[in-house]
C-alpha cells in the first residue's frame, strides 16, 4: 500500500482529511460570485479550479474546453488514457515541492456543490445477502427470504435518472398508495415509513454496444460516489409485486458530490465472499473487484445532534459493481458514459452494520434509540440522515465527503 503523497495545500495533509493528494475526486461547483458552475478537483479543503487551469493550458487534457461545463461526461468520453493522464498531470501540479498556484484555489466551504455529472440513465441492484435476507424476511417470510434467483443473477431494476439529486438538497416526504396487511382498501397519503438506503453508485464512464465481460466492465467503469437510495417502505410494501419498485423509490436518490475514481481506489481492491453457488462463468471475476470502504449512517433530528446508526463496509456486497455492469449488458443492453448503478443497500451480518432503517427498526418493532433519547423506527420530518465513507490507508484515507438530505413535510394535496 502507498503512503500519503505529500501536497503544498496543507489541509491535504492532515491524516483524517477526506482529499488527500492520493484521492483527487472530481466535481461541479460554483462560486456564487457571478460565475457558472465548472470542473474542479478537491484537494484538503480546497477545490482546484480545473476550469481556470484549463483556460491557461495549466491542463489540456483534449483539444478544446472539458472543463468549462456543470458535469464531468465530456471529460469520461475521452476515455481511460486521458483518465490516467489527468491524475498524474494533476499529481504533478499539486504535489509537495511544485510551484504552488494559489489562485487556482478556491475554499470548499465557500462554494456551491452542483450533481458531478449528467445521468443519463440509472439502475439500482440488490447486491447485499445480508440486505435481501432481511427484506425478504420481513416482506414474505425468513422461508422465501432470498429469491431463488438471488444466488445466480445479481438482481436490479430500472430506476428513474430524473430522480438523482446532489447532497443538501432538500427531501419532500412522497405520498403514495397505502395499504397495510389488516386494512380492507388502499389509501393516498403521506408515506409514514420513509427510509434510507446506504448504497455506493457506480458511474459508467466507456459506452459499450452488446454484451462485454467482467473484466471490460470494471475498465469501464470511472468511479464512485455515496448513494443514498430514499425508499418509502409502506409504498413500496403495496406496490411491489410483480414488477418490483416504483414509485416507492422514485421520490429521490441522493448522491455525493465528489466522484471518487477507480485509480484512487486501487490499493483498496477486495474480492466478492466465496460463492455459494458458483457463478456461470460470463459472471466470474479475474481479480478482485469490490473495494474496503468503510462506511456509516448518520440521523440529526431537527437542532439536534448526530447520532451514527450503523457502521459496515462496501466489501459485504456479494456482487461487485463490474458484475452488475457485465450482467447488465449481457442482454445486448447499450450502455452510455454517465449510466449509474446502485450497488443495492449495504447491510452486514449485525444489527448495528445495517443499512436501512427498516432492517434496523426490524419493520418498524424494535425502535432505534438516538444519543439524545429519541427513538425512531422511520424518518421523521426534519430529521438529516449523512453517508459517510472512506479507505483507510497508511496515514491518509480517501473520503468521499458526505451524502446529506434533509426531510421536508409532505406537499399539502388538495381536494
Ligand atoms: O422486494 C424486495 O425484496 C426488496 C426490494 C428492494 O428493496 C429493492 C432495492 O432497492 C434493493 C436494494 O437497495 O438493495
Ligand atoms: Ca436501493
Ligand atoms: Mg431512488
Amino acid at each position: 500500500m502507498t503512503d500519503l503523497l505529500r501536497s503544498w495545500v496543507e489541509s491535504a495533509n492532515a491524516p483524517e482529511a477526506d482529499f488527500p493528494l492520493n484521492n483527487l475526486p472530481y466535481g461541479v461547483f460554483s462560486s456564487g460570485d457571478g460565475t457558472m458552475p465548472r470542473c474542479g478537483v478537491a484537494i484538503g479543503e480546497k477545490i482546484f479550479d480545473l476550469c481556470a487551469a484549463e483556460g491557461d493550458d495549466l491542463v489540456t487534457p483534449a483539444g478544446h474546453p472539458v472543463f468549462d461545463v456543470p458535469y464531468w461526461n465530456d471529460f469520461m468520453e475521452l476515455g481511460p488514457e486521458a483518465w490516467a493522464e489527468l491524475r498524474v498531470r494533476l499529481t504533478e501540479l499539486l504535489a509537495e515541492g511544485a510551484e504552488p498556484l494559489p489562485s487556482y484555489l478556491v475554499d470548499q466551504a465557500a462554494v456551491q456543490m452542483h450533481m458531478p455529472f449528467r445521468v443519463s440513465e440509472y439502475t439500482d441492484f440488490y447486491a447485499s445477502r445480508n440486505h435481501a435476507f432481511n427484506v425478504g424476511s420481513m416482506f414474505r417470510g425468513p422461508e422465501n427470504a432470498l429469491p431463488p434467483n438471488w444466488l445466480h443473477i445479481p438482481i436490479g431494476y430500472n430506476a428513474r435518472a430524473s430522480s438523482v439529486v446532489v447532497s443538501g438538497t432538500p427531501i419532500i416526504r412522497p405520498h403514495g398508495q397505502l395499504k397495510g396487511p389488516d386494512d380492507a382498501a388502499p389509501r393516498f397519503a403521506a408515506s409514514q415509513r420513509f427510509d434510507i438506503e446506504l448504497e455506493m453508485g457506480a458511474i459508467v464512464g466507456q459506452p459499450s454496444e452488446g454484451p462485454i465481460s467482467v473484466e471490460q466492465a470494471f475498465e469501464n467503469i470511472f468511479g464512485y460516489v455515496l448513494l443514498n437510495d430514499w425508499s418509502a417502505r409502506d409504498i413500496q410494501a403495496w406496490e411491489y409485486q410483480p414488477l418490483g419498485p416504483f414509485q416507492s423509490k422514485a421520490t429521490a436518490t441522493t448522491i455525493s458530490p465528489w466522484i471518487v475514481t477507480a485509480a484512487a481506489l486501487e490499493p483498496f481492491r477486495a474480492s466478492t465472499p466465496e460463492r455459494e453457488r458458483e457463478l456461470l462463468p460470463y459472471l466470474a471475476e479475474p481479480a478482485p473487484m469490490l473495494y474496503d470502504i468503510a462506511l456509516e449512517v448518520g440521523l440529526t433530528p431537527k437542532g439536534g445532534r448526530e447520532t451514527v446508526l450503523s457502521q459496515t463496509n462496501l466489501n459485504e456486497l456479494y456482487y461487485s459493481a463490474a458484475q452488475q455492469l457485465a450482467h447488465h449488458t449481457s442482454s445486448g443492453c447499450p450502455m452510455r458514459v454517465g449510466d449509474l448503478l446502485g450497488s443495492g443497500t449495504i447491510s452486514g451480518a449485525e444489527p448495528h452494520s445495517r443499512g436501512s432503517l427498516l432492517e434496523m427498526s426490524w419493520g418498524g418493532k424494535e425502535p432505534v434509540t438516538l444519543d439524545t433519547g429519541e427513538t425512531r423506527c422511520f424518518i421523521e420530518d426534519g430529521d438529516t440522515l449523512t453517508l459517510r465513507g472512506g479507505a483507510q490507508g497508511k496515514g491518509y484515507r480517501v473520503g468521499f465527503g458526505a451524502c446529506t438530505g434533509q426531510i421536508l413535510p409532505a406537499r399539502e394535496i388538495g381536494g
